[in-house]
């Protein structure tokens, strides 16, 4: 079974706790993981407790290829390694027998992306959400990245759709969630898996598309376009430009706007993650440091939430 390398040290599944089945119940449906469902479930943490702590539940079918035996357990490897409040904390696995299972803290507030896009003010209410709320998910996030750097490690998909939160409702906490394009790099090795379709594009700076170099500025690169999510409320980037649009604009140094009422201060930080040259582009100490001047400039706090209307094609 695959071993693994984190912050100079080797781990093997024998590192991770191990979940008894019979102590695990698995209750809904969460949603369509990349290997397979994921559930809600109830972890009896001790025989004997009458408290059930409530967990998500990564299952892997059991019709599964030898190989999406071992990015599962990678991916156990990769977020049992974590520990910090902005990334899903691993609480243990099932491996002894199909179906296999990764038990994870239950974020119940759903994905970043369905978040924003529920969020949008609609006529007959007005967006729940203010400048405030959109700033502090976006700090939440550039927390989680900020360890992931200081442990000189590339998750490689950073975006709306990876990230969870705890609660739709104030005082929730965003955490970055999937780690299946780290995972990939760790089973690249040898193969590719699909064509070029599995990559992010429109996440990806261009020496990431063009020549496959990843280091942590390609996540900061990432981390721009999810802020321009984030105060787009949910858009798609690039509106309705092909993936090939996209890498020709980028490579001739076209970029996002910034979306409609986007605070000036807010886009300055998105633009100097798509720097061209990746050590031009700051770290997730410096864009934490910008963000909070954000977070103290009125003006910024002010900006009133608008969704785009039309959005102008950029390619
Ligand atoms: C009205 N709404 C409807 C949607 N609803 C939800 C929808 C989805 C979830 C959910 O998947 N929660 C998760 N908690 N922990 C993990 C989760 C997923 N994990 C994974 O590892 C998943 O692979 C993953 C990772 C990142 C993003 C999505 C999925 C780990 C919770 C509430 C709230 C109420």
């Amino acid at each position: 079974n695959p071993n693994y390398e984190f912050a100079g040290e080797r781990y093997t599944l024998k590192d991770l706790r191990d979940v008894p089945r019979e102590h695990l119940r698995l209750t809904r449906a969460l949603g369509q993981g990349a290997f397979g469902e994921v559930y809600e479930g109830l972890y009896k943490m001790r025989p004997g407790d009458a408290v059930e702590m409530p967990v998500a539940v990564k299952t892997l079918p059991e019709l599964s290829t030898l190989q999406a035996e071992n990015d599962f357990m990678l991916e156990a490897l990769i977020m049992g390694k974590f520990n910090h409040p902005n990334i899903v904390h691993l609480i243990g696995v099932c491996f002894d027998k199909h179906p296999r299972y990764i038990v994870l803290e239950l974020l119940s507030g759903g994905d970043l992306k369905t978040f924003l896009r529920e969020s949008r003010p609609r006529n007959d209410r007005p967006s729940a959400l203010n400048m405030k709320d959109l700033l502090m998910c976006c700090v939440d996030v550039a927390k989680g990245c900020k360890y992931l750097e200081e442990n000189r490690f590339i998750h490689r998909d950073i975006a709306a759709r990876n990230c969870l939160l705890t609660a739709k409702t104030p005082g929730r906490i965003v955490k970055i969630a999937d780690f299946g394009m780290a995972r990939e790099v760790y089973m690249s090795d040898y193969y590719r898996k699909g064509g070029k379709a599995m990559l992010p594009i429109k996440w990806m700076p261009p020496e990431a598309f063009l020549d496959g170099i990843f280091t942590t500025k390609t996540d900061v690169w990432s981390y721009g376009v999810l802020l321009w999510e984030v105060m787009s409320l949910g858009y798609m980037p690039y509106t309705g430009c092909a993936n090939r649009n996209v890498m020709s604009l980028v490579v001739s140094g076209g970029r996002l706007e910034p979306p409609p009422n986007c605070p000036s201060l807010v886009y300055a930080i998105m633009t100097s993650c798509w720097h061209p040259e990746p050590p031009q582009r700051p770290d997730f100490a410096t864009i934490l440091e910008k963000l909070a001047g954000c977070l103290q400039d009125p003006e910024t706090l002010a900006t009133p939430l608008k969704p785009m209307i039309g959005l102008t094609e950029s390619c």
